[in-house]
């Protein structure tokens, strides 16, 4: 009976114990890989793919366009099949997705093995698969007590979105006072006109979008055409 009361009081302490630090520890390593990723990645591109034969070839022009971090939004049914097909094909590629709702999606998308995730907006349920996993996440943002969510669970690095319609660079700015610590990737609204304004605001880490891949681009397999509006991008990002 005594080492029955010992062992209990041990699990007791064991399970409360470790599960805190776990949490936070892992939070704070997802954190940090992601800011890692979104510098190296400066643009990302939100890709929405229509049809699974378009996947490689489209990662395929990104790449060659020196575009190596990639996006794939959950907005269409070829979206997991498509990260799929790029991971095996196109190794040069950092393909995470995007537009993860619900912790449904979340789970969908960490068996998949991705490099991120990123989602538009946040919610507590959300949040929470997030902080119970490693996958590398970016929950989305555009008020201050949003942004409180995060950092509650511990989310550092934010989407801010939509970008330019939830005030743009004012705002951004504005939110950067109260919250000094937190780094963005604004995205909606970014493009070849101002992503480098975007880039230059000391809270940024990256700035995504669709520019890099417009839908009449995809649709018209125009991968030349991708990469050259990627090697544009990066060119005027150098310059700038
Ligand atoms: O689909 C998602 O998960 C989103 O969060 C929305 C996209 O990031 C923006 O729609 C991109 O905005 P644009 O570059 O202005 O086209």
């Amino acid at each position: 009976m005594p080492c029955r009361r010992r062992s209990g009081t041990g699990r007791r302490l064991r399970a409360k114990r470790p599960s805190e630090t776990k949490a936070k520890m892992t939070t704070t390593a997802q954190q940090n890989q992601l800011v890692a990723l979104f510098k190296a990645a400066t643009v990302i591109p939100v890709l929405t793919i229509e049809r699974i034969q378009d996947a490689v070839p489209l990662a395929r022009a990104l790449v060659a366009g020196g575009v190596r971090t990639l996006e794939v939004t959950l907005r269409t049914p070829v979206a997991i099949e498509a990260a799929r097909a790029m991971m095996a094909e196109v190794p040069e590629a950092v393909v995470g997705i995007g537009t993860i709702l619900n912790p449904a999606d979340f789970t969908r998308v960490e068996k998949l093995g991705v490099a991120f995730g990123i989602s538009p907006g946040l919610t507590p349920d959300l949040l929470k698969a997030a902080t119970d996993s490693s996958l590398p996440f970016a929950p989305g943002i555009a008020t201050a007590s949003e942004l409180m969510m995060a950092l509650s669970y511990g989310f550092d690095v934010a989407k801010f979105f939509p970008a330019e319609q939830a005030g743009g660079i004012k705002g951004l700015r504005a939110l950067g006072g109260p919250f000094p610590n937190v780094r963005f990737c604004p995205t909606g609204g970014v493009g070849e006109a101002n992503a480098a304004t975007w880039l230059a605001e000391p809270n940024v880490v990256a700035v995504g979008g669709s520019w890099l891949c417009p839908t009449a681009e995809i649709r018209a397999g125009n991968w030349a055409g991708i990469t050259a509006i990627c090697q544009r991008t990066l060119k005027a990002l150098k310059g700038a």
